[in-house]
């Protein structure tokens, strides 16, 4: 098992996030290196003096749209800059990362929640449909999604207030009021930039033009809203009072090393999902999701029945476009053990087996005051955490 030191991102990954410098209100783009912050904005006249522009804003959204080359221009020089670093005229631009501000690092375009854990869908299908069968005959066919919501898209550490809304109780009376089965998604966000032509679908080989990297995203979700308002048109208020992001984005670069091979399809894909002999969009990443700071599930990311880059493709093949800043997330992602399941909906099987934590208290659904933290890893690399604290 690799020892990863949380909130140390080592000197490869070089994610990016946005902050401010307490007392002050300029943003600034931040690149994380070990535990610290390089301010981009400042040093970029110096590190990517050719590039310095994309960074005045202080958000990731020039950056974003500048494209894939620049990316790698950008990444390259980065590198270089680390390996000779810390004697470097730039070294006055690096703070502690605990010293700052994070900020959300990019203005949220459009959103999109996807279902792609064969696990997770399979165990909501049971809780939500128990008459019909776990998975619908569709989802070995596309990835399922839904329009989300991205102006309630919130950084991490940012309270939750819970929601109220409508619901139908056990004995069939609709009321209204505070949700009492909030919950939590456990999943993985990809951040898109450049902007694909309308009328154009991005074909599975060019997805690596437009996936720019990835965050953590948590999407809260109401499930008694959700129960009760979701026929036939999906998930809407039940979802879109929040959902949190990691501060910090992940370059796609970072991960060459933990691509992977999705499980084998059990049906034959139509052609422009059909990933078959093209280079892996798997991941194998590792998320962890702690309650109030005790670990109660560990999803694997490597079991994901789709990948990003199949998603984007289902998203664009009707000529749909993208545009930088589209954030779209992989659905909760949930391993085939209890204790790899990344909702508490999954975690208490609706309430029936209510989880019981060191100090002997037991959890269904989220009470106010409840602190719930996602991480991640890959392999030796830490990639962030996006956590959320439920206020009334
Ligand atoms: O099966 C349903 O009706 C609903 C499922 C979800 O709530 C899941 C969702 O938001 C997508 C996901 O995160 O996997
Ligand atoms: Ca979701
Ligand atoms: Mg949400």
């Amino acid at each position: 098992m690799d020892v990863v030191t949380p909130g140390d991102f080592g000197r490869t990954t070089l994610p990016y996030c946005s902050f401010v410098v307490p007392g002050e209100s300029r943003r600034r783009v931040g690149v994380g290196v070990d535990t610290d912050v390089l301010d981009l904005t400042t040093a970029a006249a110096t590190v990517v003096p050719e590039h310095a522009d994309l960074f005045a804003d202080g958000s990731l959204d020039a950056l974003l749209a500048a494209g894939p080359e620049t990316w790698h221009a950008i990444r390259s020089a980065l590198l270089a800059w680390v390996d000779d670093a810390h004697t470097g005229v730039v070294q006055h631009h690096v703070s502690p990362a605990d010293q700052v501000e994070l900020v959300l690092p990019f203005t949220v375009a459009d959103y999109v929640d996807f279902y792609a854990s064969e696990q997770h869908a399979t165990n909501l299908g049971r809780m939500f449909r128990p008459d019909g069968e776990a998975l619908m005959p569709n989802w070995k066919h596309l990835p399922i999604g839904y329009h989300g919501r991205s102006g309630t898209i919130v950084v991490s550490g940012t309270p939750i207030h819970r929601p109220s809304g409508q619901r139908r109780t056990g004995q069939g009376e609709i009321v209204f009021g505070p949700s009492v089965r909030l919950d939590i998604e456990a999943e993985v966000g990809f951040v898109v930039g450049g902007a694909s032509t309308l009328g154009e679908p991005v074909p599975l080989a060019d997805a690596g033009t437009h996936l720019f990297g990835i965050c953590l995203v948590n999407d809260w979700s109401a499930r008694d809203i959700q129960a009760w308002e979701y026929q036939p048109l999906g998930p809407f208020l039940g979802k879109s009072f929040a959902t949190s992001v990691s501060s910090w984005v992940v370059p796609m670069a970072a991960l060459d090393a933990v691509r992977t091979h999705p499980p084998d399809r059990d049906v034959p894909l139509l052609p422009y999902l059909d990933d078959d002999g093209l280079e892996p969009w798997g991941l194998d990443l590792r998320l962890e999701v702690r309650l109030n700071g005790e670990v109660v599930s560990r999803p694997p990311f490597a079991g994901m029945y789709w990948t990003g880059a199949q998603m984007l493709a289902h998203m664009t093949v009707n000529g749909a476009t993208v545009r930088p800043g589209d954030l779209f997330a992989s659905g909760t992602v949930s391993g085939s053990e209890r204790d790899e399941r990344g909702s508490f909906i999954e975690l208490s099987w609706n309430g029936a087996e209510p989880l019981t934590l060191a100090d002997g208290s037991t959890h269904s659904f989220l009470e106010n005051g409840d602190t719930v933290a996602i991480s991640a890893t890959a392999g030796d690399l830490w990639l962030g955490e996006v956590s959320g604290t439920i206020v009334l």
